[in-house]
């Protein structure tokens, strides 16, 4: 994919302070940004998320999936280990934009899984592409990553694209009464690697 940088800016947060670079897919205008912090060029391998759009989790606190719970625990991690990147990918709703999900979000409001919602509205499980990470980690500086996700498809787009992810880092955090059948769907459906850290324990 072609991706073009634009400009970069101090991004203070409640985690710490960040660098921000804005990029912009040539073909599509679509913009995406990194955060960065500390020395993500020395050649180390560098703590890093790549984390797909969710206005409802990211931003308006929405229980019904996991995204804003990983966000702030993937800034946090970040922060502690005083060095990283987070991709902030504008693939909303796994691709298929805010309101296509809003729609997914009825049907499954009257009893479809997260799959089969995106299904009946002519859509894959997963419509994401992952092609922009690897221009804009290059841009970095950055070629091997340890990536926080519970995705295999995300750890085999990205190594795909030729990124080498030394190590995957889990990121489970958020499960509450609300997306518990959401999780379980991911971890049933789409591979997602969950334990079940909640459940009771055996014996
Ligand atoms: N179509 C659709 N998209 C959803 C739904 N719930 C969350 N999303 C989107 O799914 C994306 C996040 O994907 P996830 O599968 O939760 O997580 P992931 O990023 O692939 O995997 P992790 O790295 O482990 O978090 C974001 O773009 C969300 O907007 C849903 O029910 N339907
Ligand atoms: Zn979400």
């Amino acid at each position: 994919m072609n991706i073009r940088y634009v400009a970069s800016s101090k991004l203070p947060t409640p985690f710490g302070v960040f660098t921000m670079h804005g990029f912009e897919e040539t073909a599509t205008g679509k913009e995406h940004v990194a955060l960065t912090m500390g020395d993500v060029g020395n050649g180390e391998a560098v703590l890093a998320r790549a984390h797909s759009e969710c206005l409802t989790g990211d931003a308006l606190y929405s229980m019904r999936c996991d995204c804003g719970y990983q966000l702030e625990a993937a800034l946090t991690a970040v922060a502690e280990a005083g060095r990283g990147v987070i991709l902030y990918l504008r693939q909303e709703g796994r691709g298929i934009g805010l309101l296509n999900k809003i729609r997914a979000y009825n049907l499954q409001d009257q009893g479809a899984d997260t799959v089969e919602a995106n299904e009946q509205l002519g859509f894959g499980a997963d419509m994401r592409d992952y092609s922009m990470c690897q221009p804009m980690l290059s841009h970095l500086g950055i070629d091997a990553i340890r990536l926080m996700t519970n995705n295999p498809r995300k750890v085999k787009a990205l190594s795909d694209a030729g990124v080498d992810v030394v190590e995957r880092v889990p990121l489970q955090v958020g499960r509450n009464p609300h997306n518990d059948a959401y999780l379980a769907t991911k971890a049933s459906k789409l591979g997602h690697m969950l334990s079940h850290q909640d459940d009771e324990p055996e014996g």
